[in-house]
């Protein structure tokens, strides 16, 4: 069936609809993703939320849909897919699924003019988009932009859930997070418990957690501003990281503010220094804010890293307490695994942490 995305500029970019249930419109923000794999994981990563995902590589669903290797969330996440061609089976996993009956009936449009469409959105910024087979009856009336946008409470558990029995605890405040991340905590020998976005602090007490790690997750940070005094208090009384959205969260709770890029960063190549150590690393990212950097002045945070391309900050530590962060994604899924020794960082972070307590 012949499909259209429709920007909010107007522009419109035609193609081929895949896996529409129904002729419904799909409402999303239009952002696009430049890792030359990763379609399973980037579609089942709940900071994908509300967005409609167009990817700059141009053949998409190639190597298959793996039975769960590659998911990061039990559920579908962007809007939609948009992208040049679509594999009609992929080889190398042997699941039956394709990318479109994974995709459950949210729409992929395909054959579309991906770079015409990706230059449009780097020059203009990321916009709202639809998806739609009438691109004249498009209507922009009653649709929230993503800003404001209460979407970690659709992606957030709604109860705690225990993964793996290592000696370390590690409570993980769950704005939407990749499975990846568990993955890798327990890899690294931790008990994890993943909660919800919004539990208050005596429930985290009482899990006696040895380590805080905020998530990942959708939209804007600021539609969390009432839980940064829970946030605040938390991470200032365990060892924490946090990540991507977390890591916005920190800057929050600490009286720091975020902006929007003009069209984020997508992507598995994004190279970040350590100002501290010189060394560079390429990192898996998804975001479309960033903490403001002036308006760090008068906290206690420091920048400990930053983007080689943009010079947008990448991390944050605390003067005094042990509180790192990451606008990236050390778990990867998808990307390079070069930041994976941050994961050593948090622990003997938290080591450090439980040696300071035994002699005080
Ligand atoms: N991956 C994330 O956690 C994204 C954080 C936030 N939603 C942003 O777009 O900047």
């Amino acid at each position: 069936m012949k499909g259209y995305l429709v920007l909010e500029n107007g522009d419109v970019f035609p193609g081929q609809l895949l896996g529409a249930s129904n002729a419904r419109d799909v409402h999303g923000e239009a952002v696009f993703f430049t890792g030359m794999t990763g379609y399973q994981d980037v579609a089942t990563d709940p900071s994908y939320r509300g967005q409609i995902v167009v990817f700059t590589y141009p053949l998409i669903g190639n190597y298959g849909i793996s039975d769960g290797q590659q998911e990061q969330s039990g559920e579908w996440q962007p809007r939609a897919l948009v992208m040049g061609e679509c594999s009609a089976d992929g080889y190398h996993y042997q699941s039956k699924e394709t990318l479109v009956s994974r995709a459950g009936g949210a729409p992929i449009l395909t054959d579309v003019d991906t770079r015409a469409l990706v230059k449009r959105i780097r020059t203009s910024g990321a916009m709202g988009a639809v998806i739609t087979t009438d691109p004249d009856a498009v209507t922009w009336e009653n649709v929230t932009p993503i800003e404001e946008q209460a979407l970690v409470k659709e992606v957030s558990t709604q109860t705690m859930e225990t993964f793996g029995a290592g000696d370390t605890h590690i409570v993980l405040i769950d704005f939407g997070h990749k499975k990846a991340m568990v993955d890798t905590l327990c890899a690294y020998g931790a008990k994890v418990t993943v909660v919800p976005y919004n539990t208050p602090l005596p429930t985290i007490e009482e899990l006696e957690p040895d380590g805080l790690l905020l998530s990942n997750g959708p939209g804007n940070p600021k539609q969390l501003q009432e839980q940064l005094p829970t946030i605040k208090a938390a991470i200032m009384q365990y060892p924490t990281f946090a990540i991507c959205l977390g890591h916005q969260l920190i800057a929050l709770a600490f009286g720091g503010d975020t902006a929007k890029l003009v069209f984020g960063h997508r992507g598995a190549n994004q190279p970040v220094i350590d100002k501290r150590t010189g060394r560079v690393d390429m990192t898996a990212q998804n975001h479309s804010y960033v903490v403001d950097r002036a308006s760090l002045k008068g906290t206690e945070l420091e920048v400990t890293h930053v983007n080689v391309n943009d010079e947008s900050i990448e991390g944050l530590a605390h003067g005094r307490l042990p509180i790192r962060s990451v606008q990236y994604h050390p778990e990867a899924h998808p990307g390079p695994s070069d930041s994976q020794h941050l994961f050593s960082m948090f622990f003997r972070m938290i080591a450090k942490e439980k040696e300071v307590s035994v002699h005080a």
